[in-house]
C-alpha cells in the first residue's frame, strides 16, 4: 500500500532494443526462460501447448547468434526434451543444476537427485495435503495453482523439508521446488558465459519468474542486462515484455 491507502505502483519497464541494434553494438548472447517466457503458463506441468514452429525457430536464432542461445530452465533437461523433442541448443535445467553445452558437454558438476526418504515424505505430504507433485530427477516440486489458499501451509512444509534434507528451495508462480543447494539461473548464465560460443559476448536473460531474477542479475555483472516478462515489482530487470506473445515479436520468431 502507499501512502495514499491505494495499491502501490510501478512504471513498467520499457522494451528491450532491437535485436538488430543489439547486433549493431557487438555479439549477444541470449539466456531464455522457458514456461511464462516461451510458452503461456497453464494448469499444470504437462498441459502447456508448444507452438509447433518453437524448436525450429530457436534451432535458426540460435544459428542466427552462432549459437549464443541457451534455455534456462526450472524444468529438468529431460522434461524440457519430453516437450520439445531432443535439443541441440545449449541448455540448463532443474534450475541451473544440470547446465550443459549445445552439443551436450556437462558443465559443472553433476547435479544430484532427492534421496528415496525425501521423495517419500514429499509425496506423503503432497497427497496428504492436497498439492499435485512433480517428481523432477533433481528435485521434486509442489503444485497448489488449482488451490492457491495452499500456500501458506506449503511454505511451512518448506522451510522445515528443506532444512532436514538439505535441500534448496525455488519459489515460482503457485509452486514450490526443491533442489540441491547452491545451483541457481545465474550459476547457469556465469558456467556458459565462461565457453565458446558465449565468452565475450554481451548476456541477455529473459524471463518471468523470481528464480529468473538469478539470471538478471548475473547477465547485469556480466556487462548485460535482464527482460522481464510480464509483471514484478523490484525486479533486476532493466527491460520488460508483456508476455510470450511479445517475446516471439522481440526475438522474430513464430
Ligand atoms: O524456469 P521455468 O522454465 O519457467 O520453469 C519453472 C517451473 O515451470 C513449471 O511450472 C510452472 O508452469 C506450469 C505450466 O505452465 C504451471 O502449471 C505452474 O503453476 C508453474 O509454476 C514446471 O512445472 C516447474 O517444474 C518449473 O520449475
Amino acid at each position: 500500500m502507499n501512502a495514499t491507502g491505494g495499491e502501490a505502483r510501478h512504471e513498467p519497464l520499457p522494451a528491450p532494443p532491437s535485436l538488430r541494434d543489439l547486433s549493431e553494438r557487438g555479439p549477444f548472447a541470449l539466456f531464455l526462460d522457458f514456461d511464462g517466457t516461451l510458452v503461456e503458463l497453464a494448469p499444470g506441468p504437462d498441459e502447456i501447448v508448444i507452438p509447433s514452429w518453437l524448436v525450429e525457430s530457436l534451432n535458426r536464432l540460435s544459428a542466427r547468434l552462432d549459437g549464443r542461445l541457451a534455455l534456462i530452465s526450472g524444468r529438468a533437461i529431460v522434461d524440457l526434451e519430453k516437450h520439445l523433442g531432443p535439443l541441440a541448443l545449449a541448455r540448463a535445467g532443474s534450475h541451473g543444476a544440470d547446465c550443459r553445452l549445445a552439443d551436450g558437454t556437462v558443465l559443472g558438476r553433476a547435479p544430484t537427485a532427492l534421496t528415496d526418504g525425501a521423495l517419500g515424505e514429499l509425496a506423503a505430504f503432497a497427497e496428504i495435503e492436497g498439492f499435485v507433485r512433480e517428481d523432477k530427477p533433481h528435485g521434486g516440486a509442489l503444485h497448489y495453482r488449482h488451490d492457491p489458499m495452499l500456500e501458506d501451509k506449503g511454505q511451512a512444509f518448506a522451510k522445515a523439508f528443506a532444512g532436514r534434507h538439505g535441500l534448496e528451495i525455488k519459489r515460482g508462480k503457485c509452486v514450490i521446488e526443491f533442489v540441491a543447494s547452491g545451483a541457481d539461473k545465474g550459476g547457469a548464465v556465469s558456467a556458459l558465459m565462461a565457453e565458446p560460443p558465449f565468452a565475450g559476448a554481451l548476456p541477455v536473460f529473459v524471463g518471468d519468474d523470481v528464480t529468473d531474477e538469478d539470471g538478471f542479475r548475473a547477465a547485469g555483472q556480466l556487462g548485460g542486462f535482464g527482460v522481464l516478462v510480464g509483471d514484478r515489482e523490484g525486479s533486476q530487470a532493466r527491460f520488460g515484455l508483456d508476455g510470450p506473445a511479445d517475446v516471439y515479436r522481440w526475438l522474430e520468431i513464430g
